[in-house]
């Protein structure tokens, strides 16, 4: 058997022309929603990711803010252009790229987003929504997992998902996410410190693999049927990048999000997704969908 693919790309472009009926709907009231990013340093890899964040907006017709600062900034220097992007009108939602440089205090600096702009998702306020079962701005990558799954008709309700890693971003709030009632899933949270980590997955529907650590996931911790999505990003040993799913899982899984092309897509669709919402909610428009 081999599994069928959790198609991330082609879901992504999907809901990026969902969105653009939306952005459309937006503008003939008058509102143009605007993505702030704020980069600090000059990492490769970061740049690559918000250039790709800005071309995304430009396909859905979103307006693009771009803020830069130099790898020496100050705590200070960050904070005023967060500010800045807080007080900014033609900016709707934005984003501080994550990781900020060494020395810098990464949790003042989100405290100090407005969490009506937050979008990522990860506002101190946004994951206290998420808790109180309030709406607001989900985080990119849990919502944009659940939304590959929804799309694939891979059942959710009732489910047990075992996720493997204890990160802000996917593995803490995905659990959040899976178990509201809609979702209806029950949830296993595993991490380095998990005793039998292959007796958990093997008992998994479904596996979310965000530990960072290249193929972990092995062949004979899958149930067969399971569907498995690769959220990971680590480096092998000759400085390739590579998921935490081992490529035989595909021989035993029901699905299986490759990786690239599975779950990264899918987080700078739903990033989309919260500028878009959050602007229809400044503008009193209701569209939770
Ligand atoms: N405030 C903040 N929000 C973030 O959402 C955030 C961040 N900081 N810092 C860095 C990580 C990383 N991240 C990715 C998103 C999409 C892909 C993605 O689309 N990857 C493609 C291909 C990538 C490639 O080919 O190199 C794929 O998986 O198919 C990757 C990585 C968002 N992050």
């Amino acid at each position: 058997m081999t599994a069928q693919i959790l198609d991330g790309k082609a879901t992504a472009a999907a809901i990026k022309s969902e969105l653009t009926v939306r952005v459309e709907a937006l503008k003939a009231e008058g509102v143009q929603p605007g993505l702030g990013t704020l980069l600090v340093g000059d990492d490769p890899g970061s740049k690559w990711y918000v250039a790709g964040k800005h071309r995304d907006c430009a396909e859905v017709g979103i307006a693009s803010i771009q803020r830069e600062l130099p790898a020496t900034a100050t705590q200070e220097e960050i904070e005023t252009v967060v500010r800045e992007l807080n007080e900014n009108p033609e900016c709707t939602g934005y984003i501080v790229q994550l990781p900020l440089p060494k020395g810098i205090d990464t949790n003042r600096v989100l405290e100090l987003m407005d969490p009506a702009k937050d979008a990522d998702g990860l506002h101190p306020m946004s994951l206290g929504r998420l808790v109180l079962n309030e709406t607001g701005p989900l985080p990119c990558t849990p919502n944009g997992i659940i939304e590959l799954l929804r799309r694939h008709d891979v059942e959710v309700n009732g489910a047990h998902v075992v996720v493997v890693g204890r990160g802000i971003t996917v593995g803490r709030s995905i659990g959040l996410l899976l178990t509201r009632r809609t979702e209806n899933a029950t949830v296993t949270l595993c991490h380095t410190g998990t005793r039998d980590l292959s007796a958990q997955l093997r008992q998994a529907d479904i596996i979310v693999a965000a530990a960072g650590v290249g193929h972990l996931i092995k062949p004979e911790d899958v149930k067969p049927g399971a569907a498995v999505l690769d959220v990971g990003v680590s480096r092998d040993g000759e400085g390739k990048i590579q998921g935490d799913v081992d490529p035989g899982v595909a021989e035993v899984a029901g699905w299986i999000s490759p990786n690239p092309g599975g779950v990264g897509p899918m987080t700078r669709a739903l990033l989309l997704v919260n500028v878009v919402e959050a602007a229809e909610r400044a503008a009193g428009i209701d569209h939770a969908g």
